[in-house]
Parts: structure tokens; sequence; C-alpha cells
């Protein structure tokens, strides 16, 4: 559907983007992930036509769109701003676009609503633009995209200016969307909370490179460097050294865990012998009382902090360099485990990744 292939956009000496090349698949849910200045947005301009790249090219439906100007591509951009016109009501402004087509008012009037009833906007056509909430203003933005009927829309940190429980509602809502209407959504965003819940795909930026593609769980639970995985949620590295590396498993040596086979993540590359092991905080479970498990690591809680339906435990373990961040539900309590406390930790060896240093 959409071909990245090879592109690259300097500004002066700076590359902004680097060599990207990237598929996706007609009516994916497809997020560009990175920190701020990963070049996410400068991607997503050019896929739209609002830049060009230095070179590289970008095809969308086997067509290449080089020369194509933004207004002649089936691609459909909502803004972060919004950029709706306030002297305009709602039907007016999801309106606007279509103007050029010169439809008939009865075919455009029901194009309007239609657009409208997608987003839950139905029945406020004549509402002035300015007097809508956050939440609202947002909607309209969507619908007057959709109302053009684009093959792909492109959404640039489209909830970023929500307060967290709208943006959360507003998350499941555009995914939704996106399955009932069944358009390629490409979104940027920083937010690894909103890529993972939404994306039937993530790419992963940092510095103008991508460094991963995969579905959340897989960029999620097989990051392929530790930049990843942190840039995903909390994790624990753990020195280790590759012993052995096939087509399909990486083993490696680590004091605390031991030897470890793990699979290998996708675009999985070695730099020499020296290697991290990885696991997330969720994936060590303290064990209670008599409770034993053939994959256990055993240490000190040095620190513990609450955080309602969670606690985070702090545990020293002997032999590893740093204490590992144990996150707890406190179903069973978690929260009465005093400092200084011993404490024995489960793990499931399938929770462990081997990420390349
Ligand atoms: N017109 C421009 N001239 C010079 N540098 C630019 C220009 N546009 C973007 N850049 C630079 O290119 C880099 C990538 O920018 P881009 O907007 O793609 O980042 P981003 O990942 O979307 O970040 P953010 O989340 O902050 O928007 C940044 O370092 C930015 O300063």
């Amino acid at each position: 559907m959409i071909e990245i292939s090879s592109v690259s956009r300097s500004y002066g000496a700076f590359k902004a983007l680097d060599n990207a090349s990237l598929s996706i698949t007609k009516g994916e849910f497809f997020s560009l992930l990175g920190p701020s200045g990963c070049g996410k947005t400068t991607l997503l301009r050019m896929i739209a036509g609002f830049d060009t790249p230095t070179s590289g090219t970008i095809s969308v439906d086997g067509q290449p769109m080089d020369g194509i100007p933004a207004n002649r591509r089936p691609t459909n951009m909502v803004f972060q701003s919004y950029a709706i016109f306030p002297h305009l009501n709602v039907a007016q402004n999801v309106a606007y676009g279509l103007k050029r087509l010169r439809l008939p008012s009865a075919e455009e009037k029901r194009r309007v609503e239609e657009a409208l009833a997608q987003v839950s906007l139905s029945g406020l056509d004549a509402r002035g633009a300015t007097e809508l909430s956050g939440g609202q203003r947002q909607r309209v933005a969507l619908a007057r995209a959709l109302v053009m009927r684009p093959k792909v829309l492109l959404l640039d940190e489209p909830l970023s200016a929500l307060d967290k429980k709208l943006r959360e509602q507003m998350q499941v809502e555009l995914r939704r969307l996106q399955q009932a209407v069944g358009i390629t959504f490409v979104l940027v965003t920083h937010d690894q909370y909103e890529a993972l819940g939404m994306s039937d795909r993530i790419a992963v930026m940092f510095g103008g490179r991508i460094a991963q593609v995969a579905a959340p769980k897989e960029i999620y639970q097989r990051p392929v460097n530790r930049q990843v995985a942190d840039f995903l949620g909390g994790m624990n590295f753990v020195k280790a050294e590759i012993v052995e590396e096939n087509a399909a498993s990486i083993t490696v040596d680590t004091t605390g865990f031991g030897r470890v086979r793990t699979d290998k993540p996708q675009a999985f590359v070695r730099n020499g012998k020296a290697a991290t092991l990885g696991i997330r905080p969720e994936r060590l479970r303290v064990l209670w009382d008599d409770a034993t498990s053939p994959h256990e690591v055993s240490g000190k809680v040095v620190d513990r902090h609450y955080f309602g339906e969670i606690t985070h435990l702090i545990v020293e373990v002997p032999g590893l360099e740093k204490p590992l961040s144990v996150s707890e539900t406190n179903n069973f309590g978690a929260d009465d485990i005093p400092v200084g406390a011993p404490i024995r930790l489960a793990y499931d060896p399938d929770a462990l990744v081997a990420m390349a240093d």
C-alpha cells in the first residue's frame, strides 16, 4: 500500500531521516513511534506531500508520489493543532475540502452527515467551531479528513492536546473507527502506550533511523536493542555474553540468571560478544512463603514505591551490578513488604530477551 524505499531527508548537513525503508499494508493501523526529533513527522509529511525526500521514493498503491502535490495524493492529514476554522460551524468545517469537488448539494450534505456519524458528532452540524470541547474539536478534524474518503489517513499526534482520560477514550474510539472504515491509518506519536494500544504494527525510530518494525507485543517483548526496550517502558538490563547464536535463538551467559537461551528478536545484529539480557519489571513475580519456582533469583528489598494498584520493589541481587526493578500487583500485599526484607522472585524464561549492545 505505502512503500517507503531508502528515503532520506537532509536539512543542510543535518539528516532528519536517514535511509528509511518501510512497507505499510492496506487497512493497517501503523504507528511511527519515537522521541522528539527522531524524524517521524518528517516522514509523515513526506507521505502527505508537504515535504520532499532528498533521496529515495515513496509510492502509494503502486504509484510513485514524486512530484505529486499534497492535494492530488490519496492521503489526508489530521494535524496536532486541528486547524479548525473558528468562523465556520461544524458542518461547514467538515464540508470545506469537499467544495473543490463541486458535488450536488444533497450529496455533499449526505457525505458530511456520514462523516459526522463516523466520529459520533451527529446532530452537532450547526454548532460553532468555538463552542466545542477539545475532544469534539478533535472529532471535527477527523471528520473533515474522513469526508474526503482518503485511502490513507495520516495523523500527527492527534490526541496530544487532550487530557489523559479523554486521550485514552479517544484512543479506543480511533481504533474502532479505523476498523469500521477500513482505511490505512499512519499515526505519529511519542507515547508508547498510545502506539502499543492502537497499532497493528509500530516502527520505532531514533535519530532519523528506523530501529525496529513489528507488532506491539513483539516490540514490547522482543526489542532489538536497549534503546528500543527503554523507550517502551521499564526494563531490567543484565550484562550478558553471547555463547551461541543461530537463526532462531541466542544463548547468553549472565550472572544472576545463569545461562539463558532466548528467541532471537527480528533484525538482531550482534556487536561482538557483549549483549544485554532484559526482563520487564512485571515479569518478575514475588514468591510468597514456601512457594518455589524452577526459575528464581533471591535478594533483598532496598526500596519500595507505591502506585495504588501496584508497587515497585527495588531488589538487590548478589552478583548483579544493578538492583532489579519488580512491578507487583498489590492483590497479595506487595505494598506491605518492608524495605530490608529478604525476597525471592520467580520468572518465566520466555520473559527473558537477549538484546544487542
Ligand atoms: N525545516 C527544517 N529545517 C531544519 N531542520 C528541520 C526542519 N524540519 C525538521 N527539522 C529537524 O529534523 C529533525 C526531525 O524533525 P521531526 O519534526 O521529524 O521530528 P519528530 O520526531 O516528529 O519530533 P517531534 O515529536 O518533536 O515533532 C529535528 O531535529 C528537527 O529539528
